[in-house]
């Protein structure tokens, strides 16, 4: 692949966080020097459909590819060679002609708990008013805490802590990862437990994605943590056949330890009154074994489950 080699980016502060620390990796990797990373290795800023729309319905509509659209485009007109994705958000299929080049090594996968008045989720008192937008941390809130009232908490990750240092709610939940991309990692006051607390699927994992072409470009490789793909595969894998989507509480998370790797999945009843769980092992999987066993375990769950999708009209208040 010939230089310059364009890192096409949203232009919230995560994704340029996410795009910068991944500008310098492959920088690295190529073997430029520091002060001639900005120009061999640029960042495109790109505003998608996603940044324009206010509107809660036209987003919920519109989904995830909301905020991958216009980038995806701009990859097929060769007018940037390379995106980076939170891969929590990447949906389940490529577009034909793009792909997951590849996965670098994951950050704490784990939920953040962040209160002004509160140090932990366990303090909460009776009632008490917790910020989400996400379905699965809902659910799994309410499982522990049934007493809780969920409200809807939307916008960046600075407006999120701002609402919640202003005490308009007791606490929120946000992903690790995010936080330590952005530095405001202070604002933790506890991170969950990953088993009370699983994961979105590829939570704290970062998605490469260039043209299906340059799939073995000579940087790939270098940015590429087996072992985080691996687990992502699992994950992944359960999250297709949950039909995970941001209307369904679904999580799935893998971790390798020595030679194994193990797959929690779950779906949960929106209220968190049921929850359908499976674990289950492999030794020494490729990514193809991984995902087949995410696969068959979220199968699994979704036979029990059912459907537990909800209605967008009702997600708010
Ligand atoms: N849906 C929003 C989103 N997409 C990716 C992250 C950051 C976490 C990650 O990289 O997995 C966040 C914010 C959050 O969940 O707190």
């Amino acid at each position: 692949m010939n230089l310059p080699l364009r890192i096409g980016t949203r232009r919230s502060k995560l994704a340029l966080a996410q795009s910068g620390m991944m500008q310098r990796a492959i920088g690295r990797a190529l073997g430029v020097a520091e002060a001639d990373i900005e120009a061999a290795v640029p960042l495109v800023e790109i505003v998608t459909t996603g940044d324009r729309i206010q509107d809660r319905r036209l987003m919920e509509m519109g989904g995830k590819a909301l905020f991958t659209k216009e980038i995806e485009e701009a990859l097929l007109d060769r007018r940037i060679d390379i995106a980076i994705h939170s891969m929590k958000d990447v949906p389940a299929e490529q577009p034909e002609g793009l792909c997951i080049a590849a996965i670098p090594e994951r950050e704490d996968a784990r939920d953040a708990f962040i209160s002004r008045d509160f140090d932990s989720f366990d303090q909460l008192p009776f009632g008490a008013r917790l910020g989400t937008a996400s379905l699965r941390r809902q659910a799994q809130a309410l499982a522990l805490r049934p007493d809780l009232k969920v409200e809807m908490l939307r916008g960046n990750i600075d407006t999120r802590l701002r609402r919640a240092a202003e005490g308009d709610f007791d606490a929120i939940l946000l992903a690790v990862s995010g936080m330590t991309r952005l530095g405001v990692t202070e604002h933790i006051r506890e991170k969950l437990s990953l088993d009370a607390f699983l994961p979105a699927p590829g939570q704290g994992a970062l998605a490469i994605q260039t043209r299906a072409e340059d799939i073995d470009a000579p940087w790939v490789a270098a940015l590429n943590h087996p072992e985080t793909a691996v687990a992502v595969a699992a994950e992944r894998g359960a999250m297709t056949a949950l039909e995970g989507s941001c209307r369904t509480a679904v999580g799935a998370y893998a971790v390798i330890e020595g030679d194994t790797l193990r797959l929690t999945t779950e779906m949960l009843s929106p209220d968190g009154s049921a929850r359908w769980r499976r674990v289950g092992e492999l030794f020494q999987p490729t990514e193809a074994d991984a995902r087949a066993l995410g696969e068959r375990l979220g199968g699994e769950v979704h036979a029990f489950a059912g459907d537990q999708e909800v209605d967008p009209a009702s997600l708010d208040g």
